[in-house]
């Protein structure tokens, strides 16, 4: 019996966008609900067992190797597919949201590889959804260069062959694109919008180039998540007529849970995978959140205290690199975030020194690249891979068997010496006001304080204030973490902001919205799984 045919999707309270028909076109909008219509009703499920994994956790306050999948892991014999010439070497990859000036910038940035960045770095308006998208489409067909009317300045592209090649990150499968909703008004996955479309538009096109429809796939939670994208990747191949195989993803493996699945994700991708990834905010923030209420010695110290050579940090990174190798996919690494500033030299010079440890860290360990956050730590991270690789494109021949993680390595937290300070609970006040205000504003990255905060680096602050006032985390001066403490502070930064941006520019922003937001998500006793989800209700466009 033939499939029904897909139902025809609603664009819904949007404003029209100039050249939006060149994205939402008749023909790309009935393969994006043919997806919904047959991923979405599984992507359900897949969430509705995200909880009850997580009320597993909270009972057993521990997570173990899966005994179903053991075979899969003891398994030698299998692999990943070998990467494609334009994934080859990846010793850089620079991130960020798909804008028309960042997109210039990190194309032409000497990275070898550009996070072209829907999920994260991204703030997921319509006009962001959508000119994002055709924002990619002119790159990649030479139309992109403009000037900014702003500052006068030009974008123009490099020659193609000194272009980065493009992984593009859509959203998680827990948003939903409230903009495209079906015949019964169910909204569709932004997962799959971003990725659709994305793929819809460019996946013949990135193949006449030489390269192809590359992905990176965030906050998967297990290898069941990572065979739906699987089964997402052959329907899209088979219904546009290209390979199989065509497609290539790099898991990030950001929660603690995939922790525990690294082998199985590989395997349910094996045909498309291109490689693992340590997301290690997104990972951070995992641990908060699942571990949140598991008692004190799940407790995490302060946010910038929590390094990547923690014993259960490196445990992680370490596990990562031995998986990725044994199967022969690429390993790459996190982000640094410091950034560095044009215009104070101080700024730079700590910048480039964390930077550069973490990726000469990263490369002596094993990792095949990493993430720069900003162009000007691209030569940074390179000088730290090219020193290990040469001309070698990447260290996969590194099968690192002398690494050997335990399940408890991975929730080894209470290893850790330091405690929660104030000033740990201020920063993460602040940094959440600041980071939820620049988000409603439709900005996903921003730098803070010298850092890099996106959605991850933000959910890791909101946490953690949750976690030390449910577990009654005694500070370094003595005070209580508690709901009153942490309206206190936030109280005290919101006036803070006002005096140093002035009355005018603080009524233009949102802040009072922005604080509330970061009190609801801290403090709500029924705490919420993702803060993008009561914030996108209140996301304007
Ligand atoms: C945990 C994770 O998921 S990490 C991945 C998600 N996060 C990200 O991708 C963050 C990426 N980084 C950024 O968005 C930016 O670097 C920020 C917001 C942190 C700082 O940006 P800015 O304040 O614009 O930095 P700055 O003023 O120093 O920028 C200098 C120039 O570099 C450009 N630039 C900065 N970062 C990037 C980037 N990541 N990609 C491309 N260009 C960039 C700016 O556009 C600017 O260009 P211009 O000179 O033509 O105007
Ligand atoms: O997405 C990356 C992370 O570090 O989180």
């Amino acid at each position: 019996m033939s499939a029904p045919a897909p139902s025809p999707l609603a664009i819904v309270d949007a404003e029209p966008l100039p050249r939006q028909e060149e994205v939402l076109s008749e023909t790309a909008l009935a393969f994006l609900a043919e997806l919904h219509r047959r991923f979405t009703p599984r992507r359900d499920e897949l969430l509705a067992r995200r909880a009850e994994r997580r009320a597993e956790i909270a009972r057993t306050s521990t997570l173990d190797f899966l005994p179903e999948t053991a075979a899969i892991r003891a398994d030698d014999s299998w692999k990943v597919a070998p990467a494609p010439p334009a994934l080859e070497d990846r010793r850089v990859e620079i991130t960020g949201p798909t804008d028309r000036k960042m997109t210039v910038n990190a194309l032409n940035s000497g990275a070898k590889v550009w996070l072209a960045d829907f999920e994260d770095a991204s703030a997921p308006t319509w006009e962001n959804v959508v000119t994002g998208q055709l924002n990619l489409i002119d790159a990649y067909t030479r139309g992109i260069d403009f000037t900014d009317e702003r500052t006068g300045k030009t974008y123009a592209l490099r020659p193609d062959e000194e272009l980065a090649t493009v992984v593009m990150r859509p959203r998680g499968w827990h948003l939903d694109e409230r903009h495209l909703t079906d015949a019964g008004g169910a909204p569709v996955p932004g997962a799959l919008v971003d990725f659709g479309l994305y793929f819809f538009h460019n996946a013949k096109r990135l193949l006449d180039l030489g390269k192809g429809p590359y992905f990176y796939l965030p906050k998967t939670e297990s290898h069941l998540e990572a065979r739906l994208w699987n089964d997402v990747f052959v329907f899209a191949q088979d219904y546009l007529g290209v390979p199989r195989g065509t497609v290539r993803a790099t898991v990030l493996i950001e929660t603690i849970t995939a922790a525990y699945e690294m082998e199985e994700i590989l395997y349910e991708l094996r045909d498309h995978a291109s490689g693992l990834n340590a997301g290690r905010w997104d990972y951070l923030f995992s641990i908060v959140k699942n571990f949140r209420d598991a008692g004190p010695g799940f407790v995490l110290p302060d946010r910038n205290a929590v390094t990547m050579t923690a014993p259960f940090m490196r445990a992680y990174t370490e596990l990562l690199v031995r998986t990725c190798h044994r199967r022969g996919a690429h390993a790459i690494g996190g982000m640094a975030a410091f950034i560095p500033s044009r215009r104070d030299e101080e700024v730079n010079k700590v910048a480039f020194e964390k930077v550069k440890a973490d990726k000469d860290r990263e490369a002596n360990d094993g990792f095949d690249g990493s993430w720069v956050a900003h162009p000007d730590l691209v030569p940074i991270a390179m000088e730290s891979f090219d020193r290990v690789l040469g001309d070698r494109p990447n260290q996969k021949d590194r099968l690192r068997e002398d690494v050997d993680v335990k399940a408890e390595d991975l929730i080894a937290i209470g290893s850790l010496d330091a405690r929660p300070t104030y000033a740990g609970l201020v920063n993460a006040v602040q940094v959440g006001i600041r980071y939820i205000e620049a988000w409603l504003r439709g900005l996903g990255a921003v730098a803070i304080f010298n850092l890099m905060e996106d959605a991850a680096t933000a959910e890791i602050s909101r946490s953690q204030i949750w976690q030390w006032i449910n577990a009654g985390v005694v500070l370094d001066n003595g005070e209580r973490v508690t709901a009153e403490l942490a309206r206190k502070v936030a109280a005290e930064e919101l006036a803070d902001i006002r005096a140093e941006i002035g009355d005018e520019a603080f009524t233009a922003g949102n802040w009072q919205q922005a604080h509330d937001l970061l009190l609801k998500v801290a403090l709500d006793e029924d705490y919420a799984d993702f803060l993008t989800l009561p914030a996108y209700q209140q996301l304007k466009g």
